[in-house]
């Protein structure tokens, strides 16, 4: 359930549903209408167009209504064919009718069943035909793929057909569900499965047994997660070794102002790698200077005198996001009245800034991933390739790692992008940082207004720096510019004052700062912040399903009911049943 909004007391003679492809939410949006008691009075047909639906005026005052926005994914299942399969359909015994069919009989239904197989292809033909007449589905189609293996347990060869396979199908896909059967096959195949399904092709695992049936299974670990930090890190050693003579001293990097050890390190790569011709992946909060990074490379790069093109992907439509890119002909889509050079154009010949690279969309990120490959863009509505020259420099605040493991973003992009990684510290890891551009803001802020006839040259109290050092600083250096220029307008005297610093903080602090809203300096008791989320986040899931503890339980990630049931005691909350 993605999306839900309650009206609350409000009654309605009927509802008109609009069913249409949502920004965001896949192929597939459901609306439907929902009680508090978790009923689905009415869930119209997943397809596009209007739905009229009366209702029943008497019957729902009073109640609280949800409107349900929810996303059905398709549902795949992928999997080798085993001997045990092949077995089972030859002895036809009713005890046993092997993995595959094991899982289609015993479990939730699949749209498509893709079997892959190393077996010949009448016996494999065979075997699909009996498992199509075993499902007890209206028409279970399966599709199978024959594949040559140098032997079943031949690790590289098993890897490259699947990869190969899964990336034919279009994979990874947004509106698919995958699921890969672990049972069928060698160990060998299991492992290529696991491997996969954490990594490039995020997919559900199963696997069935005489004794249990079918299960689910599940890892307590996560291979892209565990991997890709010590990949970052090798990718800074790998910066170091790019290097080669003695550090040029760049001063186009003199515009970043630091004295921690942190950023000079950072400084440092960044100052090696704008020697290599080679794109680069900034990764940092927002407001820590991935632009002003980005600036200084290129400045310091062979591409300096050539164009500088920055382009905030997040601010972009996802619809817009190919044409902003690619750019287009005359008349490619509605509203393409003339032609456009898409930014790589723009940029040809010098250095494109994708601010916020994490926020384009799949679709695009696989054009992306092919124009960085063949060094060609295609507008959209043209067959001719264009040939581009670009250094790109990407960036984003967000956690690519997590962003690939939930498939929102795609692996070999993020490969391909970050042949060198710089990862900006934020504001509150950087020592002494604070007071130096604090410092730096104020006598830049003294010196502008100068000659105004109201002007004063200000300085910071002891208290004022004391809580300058406190502070945590969300939004960076941004915001550490912004609450300057605030306090020395607040401050009456030549001096700014605790208080006027106090004053120009801004009291709110987005919902993921650290401390949820408070500052280190108001001390905190950890437990009671862990149990204070975990409460508000075990009503917001029992609110979102109705009060239904087995569904609240699922979206939290917890195995079982009875274990929301202990946690809510623990919290103290009642059971509202
Ligand atoms: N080390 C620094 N020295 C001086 N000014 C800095 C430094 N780092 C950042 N700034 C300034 O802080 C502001 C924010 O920096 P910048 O826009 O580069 O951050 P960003 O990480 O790209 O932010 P966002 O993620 O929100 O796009 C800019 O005005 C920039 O000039």
């Amino acid at each position: 359930m993605k999306n839900s909004r309650v009206f609350s007391k409000r009654c309605f003679t009927s509802l008109r549903i609009h069913l249409s492809r949502k920004k965001g939410f896949g192929p597939w949006a459901v609306l439907a209408i929902m009680w508090p008691t978790g009923n689905l009075p009415i869930c119209p047909h997943p397809s596009m167009g209007e739905h009229q639906i009366p209702l029943d005026k008497n019957f729902y005052r009073n109640k609280n209504y949800f409107i349900i926005v929810e996303v059905i994914k398709k549902k795949w299942l992928i999997s080798w064919i085993g001997n045990a399969d092949h077995q089972a359909s030859v002895e036809a015994s009713s005890s046993n009718s092997g993995p595959i069919a094991t899982a289609l009989l015993n479990g939730e239904r699949f749209d498509r069943v893709c079997l892959l197989t190393n077996y010949g292809h009448n016996r494999s033909s065979a075997y699909c035909s009996w498992l199509e007449s075993q499902c007890n589905y209206d028409s279970l189609a399966v599709d199978l793929q024959e594949v040559t293996l140098r032997s079943p347990i031949d690790y590289a060869s098993i890897y490259a057909e699947v990869a190969k396979h899964l990336k034919d199908l279009g994979l990874p896909r947004e509106g698919i569900e995958l699921t890969f059967h672990l049972s069928p096959g060698t160990p060998a195949m299991a492992a290529i499965w696991i491997m996969l399904a954490k990594t490039r092709f995020p997919a559900r695992l199963i696997q069935t047994s005489r004794e249990h049936g079918l299960e689910a299974v599940d890892f307590p670990f996560d291979l892209a997660s565990d991997f890709l930090p010590e990949f970052l890190q090798r990718s800074a050693e790998r910066i170091e070794r790019l290097s080669q003579g003695p550090q040029e001293s760049s001063p186009q990097f003199s515009k970043i102002l630091h004295c921690s050890e942190a950023v000079r390190q950072q400084v440092k790569l960044a100052r090696r790698i704008a020697a290599h011709d080679v794109p680069v992946l900034i990764l940092g909060e927002t407001g820590t200077g991935k632009e002003l990074f980005a600036e200084a490379i290129c400045a310091a790069s062979e591409r300096a005198e050539k164009p500088f093109i920055a382009v905030n992907c997040g601010a972009i439509a996802p619809e817009l996001a190919n044409s902003e890119l690619f750019g287009h002909v005359k008349g490619a889509f509605t509203g393409a009245i003339t032609a456009r050079k898409g930014h790589f154009q723009e940029a040809h010949g010098g250095t494109l800034f994708l601010d916020e690279v994490g926020d384009l969309p799949l679709e695009t990120q696989v054009r992306l991933l092919r124009v960085l490959q063949s060094k060609e863009v295609t507008p959209l509505g043209d067959s001719k390739a264009i040939k581009i020259d670009v250094r790109i420099v990407a960036a984003t605040h967000r956690d690519l790692v997590a962003d690939i493991a939930a498939g929102r973003f795609r692996e070999d992009l993020f490969h391909r992008l970050a042949v060198g990684i710089l990862r900006l510290p934020p504001l509150r890891a950087r020592d002494d940082d604070v007071n130096l551009l604090a410092a730096a803001f104020l006598s830049q802020i003294n010196a502008d207004a100068k000659g105004r006839p109201e002007a004063q040259e200000k300085r910071f109290s002891e208290n004022a720096k004391k809580l300058l050092r406190l502070h945590s600083w969300p939004g960076n250096i941004r915001e550490l510019y912004h609450t300057v220029l605030r306090a020395v307008i607040w401050s009456a005297g030549p001096v700014i004052e605790g208080e006027d610093l106090q004053a120009a903080l801004l009291p709110i602090q987005p919902a993921n700062s650290d401390l949820d809203g408070r500052t280190m300096a108001q001390g905190f008791d950890l437990q009671e912040l862990l149990d204070e989320m975990a409460r508000g986040h075990i009503l917001r899931a029992l609110q979102e399903t109705g009060n239904r503890k087995t569904a609240a339980a699922k979206i939290l990630g917890f195995s079982n009911h009875q274990t929301l049931g202990n946690w809510m005691k623990r919290l103290g909350l009642e059971t509202q049943d």
